[in-house]
């Protein structure tokens, strides 16, 4: 199971109480003691996974000083104010922005990781971080990377 599907298992779990002809799982009884504890143990087993992805996805200055790199010289830019990139892309029409935009969004379902982009007709302005880590991750740069790759 994936770190971002136990995270919303644990959201689910924590959001939503089974009706109580459904009263099965422990999130619908937490006044019970050992219910509780379980509760409190799956919180933080989870948040251990959700912090071990964050470790994982960090960048290294390894990363940093290749693959940055490498993106940089392909139009990215370095925010001055805080730790993500920027790019603009521009396109023929609007059908082809918004159908490179599905493209994207597709993946970003996937991978849990969202643009935040603006898009007017042919232009679309694009800005990669990763709000967990408060900076860039690993996950910027596939993101990056696959937007270089399906643009044409
Ligand atoms: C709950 C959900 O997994 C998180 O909010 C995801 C969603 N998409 C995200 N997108 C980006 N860019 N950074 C995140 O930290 C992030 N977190």
């Amino acid at each position: 199971m994936s770190y971002s599907s136990v995270y919303r298992l644990c959201l689910a779990k924590i959001n939503f109480h089974r009706p109580r002809s459904m009263n099965t799982g422990f999130c619908a009884r937490t006044s019970n003691t050992s219910n509780s504890i379980q509760l409190v143990r799956f919180i933080e087993s989870t948040s251990i996974l959700c912090n071990k992805r964050k470790m994982a996805d960090k960048l290294s200055e390894e990363e940093r000083d290749v693959q940055l790199q490498q993106l940089l010289k392909s139009g990215w830019k370095l925010q001055s104010n805080r730790d993500a990139i920027e790019k603009e892309f521009q396109f023929k029409d609007f059908n082809q922005a918004f159908s490179f935009m599905t493209k994207v969004a597709l993946l970003a379902e996937k991978m849990d990781h969202h643009p935040e982009w603006f898009n007017v007709y042919n232009k679309l302005q694009v800005t990669l971080s990763s709000h967990d880590v408060n900076g860039l991750s690993k996950r910027d740069l596939k993101m990056a990377l696959f937007m270089d790759n399906n643009f044409k």
